[in-house]
């Protein structure tokens, strides 16, 4: 149903993320016309299984068509459909971005795991997806997306000075916006590593799924000479925008192989702020504040170590009342309503696309949803 506000059409808009952490599913409702916010809605979360992320990452690196990545789709969808039938009462359009499972936007491309047009038929609504795949097709990295709801955030915020927005979810990624200019002028990129080497590390060496509070890496000391070789990274050279793929980063991994538990934890989260101080040199003037989202934020050593290598307050989202669990989520109910009214979702500045595009496929189900 579509309400009216300030003239313009108001839609309840479900989103869901399936991240590269490969840990479950999150999904959130916002009411937005897809420029301004109104108002969040409930959200939820459905975890995946052992073996449904035994599935996941078993297709990690793999194309459509190619071995495992059936079996992926489907759990990708049978988790999708588990939450978002939870929230979907009163919603007009859901936003499903599904599972990374490869990025390569300079070779093959981009490829989410899950099909929009099972998810329509089963919550018979509207379903917007693929959001990557034409921003590619069009130049972009595909990635990242969710600076388009950053900006709207930064105007829910009443933000007045130049920001930036970092989630540090398994890959890290910035968005520095200044409030009074357009969305065009915005700053995105993917960092570099956040949580998914951390988790690697912990999971195959003490079969934990994260360094809970950054226990561990608070233990260990971080060894100097692997993160002076980090920062030479060629990725922290390449101009901006830039994307990352979950494993780009695994020759850092090996690297830490030699290290005690603890001193390895300390080194991953340590490489984590370092590719943050290192994004930094790319805004395109100093922000006044660095709003984290995503899990990172509950590292309070990883935290710190941002904080130690930035020259402003570092602070979770939920310091200016946002949810940094549910913010991707809505990101992509924000988008799919973007995408439904024809509005850009990317921007050069934010992709490095041609011109601003709004990428996404609506599908809807085949009987009736007006
Ligand atoms: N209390 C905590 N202590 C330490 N780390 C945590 C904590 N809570 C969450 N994390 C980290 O955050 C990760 C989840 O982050 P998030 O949900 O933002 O990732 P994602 O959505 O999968 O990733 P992406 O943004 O890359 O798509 C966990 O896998 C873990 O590494
Ligand atoms: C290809 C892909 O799925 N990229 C993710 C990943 O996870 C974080 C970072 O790398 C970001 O670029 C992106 O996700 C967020 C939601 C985005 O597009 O904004």
């Amino acid at each position: 149903m579509l309400k009216k506000a300030r003239g313009q059409a108001r839609v309840t808009a479900l989103g869901a993320m399936s991240g590269t952490s490969l840990d479950g599913v999150d999904a959130a409702v916002i009411e937005t016309d897809g420029v301004e916010i109104f108002a969040f809605g409930p959200s939820g979360y459905r975890e995946y299984s052992s073996r449904e992320s035994g599935v996941l990452r078993a297709a990690l690196g793999r194309w459509p068509g190619e071995e495992g990545v059936a079996e992926a789709a489907e759990v990708v969808e049978t988790a999708h459909v588990v939450i978002l039938e939870e929230l979907i009462e009163g919603v007009d359009i859901v936003g499903f971005h599904g599972q990374t499972l490869a990025h390569d936007p300079a070779g093959r491309g981009t490829h989410q795991a899950g099909d929009g047009r099972v998810l329509a038929e089963a919550l018979g609504r509207p379903v917007v997806w693929d959001f990557r795949t034409s921003d590619v097709e069009m130049g972009g990295q595909g990635a990242p997306l969710a600076p388009a709801y950053h900006y709207a955030l930064a105007k829910f915020i009443k933000a007045d000075k130049p920001l930036v927005f970092l989630n540090l979810g398994g890959v890290g990624n910035v968005t520095w916006i200044d409030p009074a200019q357009g969305p065009e002028a915005m700053l995105a990129f993917d960092t570099g590593p956040a949580n998914a080497p951390v988790n690697d590390l912990v999971g195959d060496r003490l079969g934990l799924a994260c360094d809970e509070g950054g226990a561990l890496a608070a233990e260990g000391a971080v060894d100097e000479a692997i993160l002076a070789r980090f920062a030479e990274h060629r990725y922290f050279f390449k101009l901006p925008p830039k994307s990352l793929d979950r494993d780009d980063f695994r020759a850092l991994s090996q690297e830490v192989a030699g290290l005690s538990d603890a001193d390895a934890a300390a080194t991953l989260t340590a490489a984590v702020a370092a590719s943050v101080a290192l994004g930094q040199e790319h805004f395109p003037a100093p922000a006044s504040r660095v709003l984290v989202t995503g899990g990172g934020r509950k590292n309070p050593v990883m935290m710190a170590m941002i904080a130690e290598g930035l020259g402003c307050p570092v602070e979770p989202v939920e310091t200016v009342g946002l949810d940094g669990d549910m913010l991707e989520a809505q990101a992509f109910a924000y988008l799919a309503v973007r995408v439904a009214k024809g509005l850009p979702t990317s921007w050069p500045g934010t992709t490095g696309v041609r011109a601003a595009v709004g990428g996404g496929v609506v599908s809807k189900p085949s009987k009736g949803f007006a």
